[in-house]
Order: C-alpha cells, then sequence, then structure tokens
C-alpha cells in the first residue's frame, strides 16, 4: 500500500511545539477537545441526512470511549460526518482557521508562565490530543464514500496518510498514551473529564468499562436543566465551549420562554472581547437546537450587532427534521427573535446600573452597538440610551443625563465626530463653552454615521458642531467684512458655498462648516477617504472678525492668494491636508517672508 509523507503547516509546526512544551496542568483538556469534533461531526452528519438520506446515522449513533492499558491507547469513535483523504490533509495539516493561526502566535509571544492558562482555556483543538500522545492515527471514511483513509503522526512536523479499511463512515482516533500520561487510561479518569467538561453534548458519550460501553453523561442538555441545579463553574465551562471564550461572563441570561413561542434559551455576555473577533462573519452564531439537538449556527438568532452574544436555543415548536429552506421562511425563528432582542437588551439595561462594570461592557462591544442604532431602526433608541459618550462636561455620559444638564435656551443635543485624539482641542468647538452648551465627543469610526440616523433622542435633534452655524451668525458686521467675505467667495469659487462672519469663533481666523442639510464635516472626511463622492452642498467658511489676519484681509484689495491661504488653514485645522500641499508651504513662506 501506498504511502504519502507530508510536512505539517508552518503554523501546525509552531503551534504543537508550544502546545507539546508549554503545557503541564490541564491536560485533560484534550479528551474535551476531540469529543467536542466528534459531536460537531455527528451534528454535520445528521444535518446533511436531511437533504441525503443515503447518509443518514445509525439509530444507535454514539461518541464511544475505549482505552487499552495492556497496548497503552486510547480509542474515540464517532458515527460523524468523517474527512476524505484531502479533508485529512486539509482539517489536520495546516490550520485554516485565522483566529488560531492568531491564536498561535498570541501563545508564542505571551510570558511562558502563562501558556498553559491560555491554551488550557482556549483549546487547541485536535492538536491537543499530542500533549497526552506521542503517536495519533486517525482513521476516517466520509459518509456517502466507500475508501478510508488513515493519518498518521507523532507530531514531530510530518505524518502520513495511506490508505484504509473502515467498515462504516465515522472517525476513529487512536492516542498512543505518552509514559507520564497513563492515568488516562483509567475508564473512572475519563469518566470523570467527561462530566467536567462535555455533560452538555447532546450525543450519547459511552465509555468502555469491563468489555461493555456505559453512558457517561446524564444527557442532559444544560439549558434545558434548572437554573438552582447548575453552578456557577457549569455555566462558566458550557460558556467558554460554545463561545470559543476564555473569560468569566458579564451576563449570563438563561430562560424559558413561553407563550406565542416556547424555547429554552442560555445566552451569555463576554466581560472580554473575544480573542478571536467574529471572525469572516459578523453574523450571530448563537446555536439553534430543537428538541435538543444541535441544528445550526447560522439562523441569525440575533441581529449583528449583537453578534458578541453567545450560547443556545432550544426549541420543540419546530420539526427535528426542518431544513434550510423552512428555517428561511419559517415565523417561528421571526418570533423567537424577537424574544431574544428583548431579552438581551432588558439584562443590558439592568446591568448598566453598575456603572463601572458597564463602562467595561461599553469599551469591548459599545462601537457593534451602535451599529444597531443604523442597522436597526426599530430599537435605535433604546440601544441609544444604553451608550455613554465622553462629552466636553463630562468623561462619560448618557443622552438621558446630558438632557437633564440642558440649560434654558438650548433646544438640540450637539455632538462633534472626528479623529478622538483631537476633538477636545478642536475649533469647531470655539464658542460652545461660551453659551454653556455641551458638546458630545464622538471619536469611533461609526459616530460619522448612526447620529444622522437616529436623527433625534427624546424629541431633541441631535445636531452636528459643523452643522450649527446658525447659533452663531454675527450679528452687526462692518461692511469691510461683507465686502471681504464677498471677495473671498469669489476667489474661492465652487469649493465653498458661502462665505460667512462668525461670532463662534475665538482663536481661529476661519472655519470650514458644513451645509445644514447632508453629511457633516466628520462623514464627508470619511467618504473622501474613501474614494466615495461627496453628496450635498459643498462647505462654508465662517470668519472671525475680530481675527488680526481677516482684520488685515478686510483692509486689502486682491485677496486671491490670502483666500486660498486661509481655506488651506481652516482645512487643516479640521485634520485635512491642503489640496496641493507644496503650493500651501510655498504660499505660508511667502506670507511669513513678508514679515520677516
Ligand atoms: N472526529 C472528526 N470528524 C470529522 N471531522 C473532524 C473530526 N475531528 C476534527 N475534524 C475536522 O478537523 C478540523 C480541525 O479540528 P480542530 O479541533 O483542530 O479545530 P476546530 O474543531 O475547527 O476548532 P476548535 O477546536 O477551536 O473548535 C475540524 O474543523 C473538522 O473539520
Amino acid at each position: 500500500m501506498t504511502e504519502e509523507t507530508r510536512r505539517f503547516g508552518t503554523e501546525v509546526g509552531r503551534l504543537l511545539d508550544l502546545v507539546v512544551h508549554s503545557l503541564y496542568s490541564d491536560r485533560e483538556i484534550f479528551l474535551r477537545e476531540l469529543v467536542a469534533n466528534a459531536a460537531d461531526a455527528t451534528d454535520k452528519r445528521r444535518f446533511m441526512a436531511l437533504s441525503d438520506g443515503a447518509l443518514a446515522l445509525p439509530d444507535n449513533a454514539a461518541i464511544r470511549i475505549s482505552a487499552d492499558k495492556a497496548a497503552r491507547t486510547i480509542r474515540i469513535e464517532d458515527n460523524g460526518i468523517g474527512m476524505s483523504k484531502e479533508e485529512l490533509a486539509e482539517n489536520l495539516g495546516t490550520i485554516a482557521r485565522s483566529g488560531t493561526a492568531a491564536f498561535t502566535s498570541q501563545l508564542a509571544s505571551a510570558k511562558p508562565e502563562d501558556r498553559p492558562s491560555l491554551i488550557g482555556q482556549f483549546g487547541v483543538g485536535f492538536y491537543s490530543a499530542f500533549m497526552v500522545a506521542e503517536k495519533v492515527e486517525v482513521t476516517s471514511r466520509k459518509a456517502g464514500h466507500e475508501e478510508a483513509w488513515e493519518w498518521v503522526s507523532d507530531g514531530q512536523g510530518e505524518y502520513t496518510l495511506k490508505s484504509a479499511a473502515r467498515g462504516a463512515p465515522g472517525t476513529t482516533i487512536l492516542l498512543h498514551i505518552k509514559p507520564d500520561a497513563e492515568e488516562y487510561l483509567e475508564p473512572i479518569r475519563l469518566k470523570t473529564i467527561i462530566r467536567k467538561w462535555a455533560d452538555h453534548i447532546t450525543w450519547p458519550v459511552e465509555i468502555e468499562e469491563d468489555g461493555k460501553f456505559e453512558a457517561a453523561t446524564e444527557g442532559k442538555a444544560l439549558w434545558r436543566k434548572n437554573r438552582s441545579e447548575i453552578t456557577p463553574e457549569e455555566y462558566a465551562d458550557f460558556y467558554r465551549h460554545v463561545g470559543h471564550n476564555f473569560d468569566e461572563p458579564f451576563a449570563t441570561i438563561h430562560w424559558r420562554a413561553e407563550g406565542t413561542v416556547e424555547f429554552n434559551a442560555l445566552l451569555f455576555i463576554p466581560s472580554q472581547k473575544p480573542f478571536m473577533p467574529v471572525e469572516e462573519s459578523r453574523e450571530s452564531k448563537v446555536r439553534l437546537h430543537v428538541k435538543r439537538m444541535f441544528i445550526t449556527d447560522d439562523a441569525k438568532l440575533l441581529p449583528n450587532w449583537l453578534n458578541f452574544v453567545v450560547g443556545v436555543v432550544d426549541t420543540e415548536d419546530l420539526p427535528l427534521n426542518v431544513s434550510r429552506e423552512i428555517l428561511q421562511s419559517t415565523p417561528v425563528l421571526e418570533k423567537i427573535r424577537k424574544v431574544l432582542v428583548n431579552r438581551v437588551l432588558s439584562e443590558l439595561k439592568a446591568k448598566a446600573k453598575d456603572a463601572e462594570a458597564f463602562k467595561a461592557f461599553l469599551e469591548n462591544f459599545g462601537s457593534v452597538m451602535k451599529e444597531g442604532i443604523y442597522e436597526d431602526t426599530g430599537h435605535a433608541a433604546e440601544i441609544a440610551a444604553l451608550l455613554r459618550f465622553a462629552s466636553t462636561k463630562e468623561d462619560a455620559t448618557t443622552l438621558d443625563d446630558y438632557i437633564a444638564r440642558m440649560p434654558e435656551g438650548q433646544s438640540d443635543i450637539y455632538y462633534l465626530a472626528g479623529d478622538a485624539a483631537h476633538l477636545k482641542t478642536s475649533p469647531q468647538l470655539e464658542g460652545f463653552a461660551e453659551k454653556g452648551y455641551e458638546v458630545l465627543l464622538l471619536g469611533d469610526a461609526i459616530d460619522a454615521f448612526w447620529p444622522g440616523r437616529l436623527g433625534s433622542y427624546k424629541e431633541k435633534k441631535l445636531v452636528s458642531v459643523s452643522q450649527a452655524g446658525n447659533l452663531f451668525a454675527a450679528g452687526d458686521v462692518p461692511e469691510a467684512i461683507t465686502n471681504l467675505c464677498t471677495k473671498l467667495k469669489e476667489a474661492l469659487g465652487e469649493d465653498i458655498s458661502e462665505v460667512t462672519a462668525s461670532s463662534r469663533l475665538k482663536d481661529s481666523p476661519a472655519m470650514l462648516v458644513a451645509a445644514e442639510a447632508g453629511p457633516d464635516l466628520a462623514m464627508q472626511r470619511l467618504l473622501r477617504r474613501a474614494g466615495r463622492p461627496v453628496f450635498g452642498l459643498p462647505p462654508k467658511l465662517e470668519i472671525n472678525p475680530s481675527h488680526k489676519l481677516v482684520e488685515a484681509l478686510a483692509a486689502k484689495e486682491d485677496v486671491k492668494e490670502a483666500a486660498s491661504l486661509l481655506l488651506n488653514l481652516a482645512k487643516l485645522q479640521d485634520g485635512d491636508l491642503p489640496e496641493n500641499p507644496a503650493e500651501f508651504v510655498k504660499q505660508i513662506s511667502a506670507a511669513l517672508a513678508e514679515n520677516a
């Protein structure tokens, strides 16, 4: 029989090296990882069999574990979907998941003493087998195929692949246990580990004892138990399992919904940003189960702006053989989604009462939530009410508190969106302090988008300070200034829609403001940087009649050169480059030379 020898992808080599050499405690998680893979593979086969009867699972489908003390092996067998030759090479010989690759580099840069807990809590999937095994043999037959393949490796950089025999589809993993890991050859030890880590697995997990396979799990899904029967550790373990996270949950939401739709739900809000961002997709991965059986994790049970919530929803209101088509159209899912969003929002409202803890939550997930204001008009106001913002008066304020502080005469909510580092010193803020008007300082990239979409909050309009020129129209302006405005407008042409004198400017000679309708300046900047057309009127130029430079210009006949200088200065102040930086430097140098 021909045997092929292949080398692991470089990332795998690194990961294996780190796993094997930095983990001394918590090795038992290898069993959790391998059993979880077996359960996932069985779930996949069950789901595929819905559209292809030939793939149907045997009635006694289970995950079976047996240890052979004499041979020093542990065998883990499943009736799952199996792997073809190329899948064995792809799944076990390379790291396809970007998250795992990123995890590997994080692991490499972590202090050696921190690595065990990182590995122990995160899990490294299949490769954890090499923590306890000096050689791993995987025999797999893909459901629907006749041939089977055997993958063998000692984890030292290479693996072999050869044709093999397996009576039925599924995967067998044979671990040749290292001398220092013999404790795992005891069935009782294996059972304890399964109970601890894998009790929620919905497929039977059986362990061979005295020649007979015995159920190792209670077989009662955690989310179907009463809250009083579950310990905080059990919740946390389950959270780490479903969420691939390694922190403690910030919130655990476990309830049974009864009414128009019935289901059990166990949802978690992480307390840290997941190490793996929501990988390739932004969509919710909350798992849908029907009568305990896993159906899919892409039913989009929660909207994208709650994509950080992980967990399980299990309903009796759908048939076990629910197909993808039914999932897309059934009103049951729509009803479930509604209940879930409202439940998560009310949990967040309750959590918001502890300002300190909630601050950390918002630092992690506040920007994702803001996307909800943009995408989900039905919940926009509720989301906005939960958020906190920096302002010219407070480090963090809610919109309600902002409104409560509004002085007499202020009717709108003012905000300035832009680069967080420059907000506090922006000339756009000039004039607001004098009026006693607080301004929200919005430094997230998404902040350029959502205020315009929200429009108003509790009947107060959200107004960008870059569009609040009306507040500061200068009263009586000397004729020379009015003439200067006209001359500047002539010189600047279509770049500027209007030049006006403003009372808001204190230290700056001029400033750009956006037209009242259309995108504000922060939004225009984003559009420009993204190479997108900027719609709406060009900006206005406000000049400061009491600034020395403006006074001097008002006395001049020809302001052509000065006009473009003034415009470029205003652009610079907003963090934009002048259109032609070299030309601008020439102008400035010439102006300085005149006064030198
Ligand atoms: N028993 C199995 N049956 C079928 N496919 C398997 C089995 N075990 C592993 N695989 C395949 O190998 C891939 C890699 O497994 P591995 O455990 O390393 O990562 P994962 O399960 O994708 O991620 P994680 O362990 O972080 O959840 C799996 O995604 C799956 O496609």
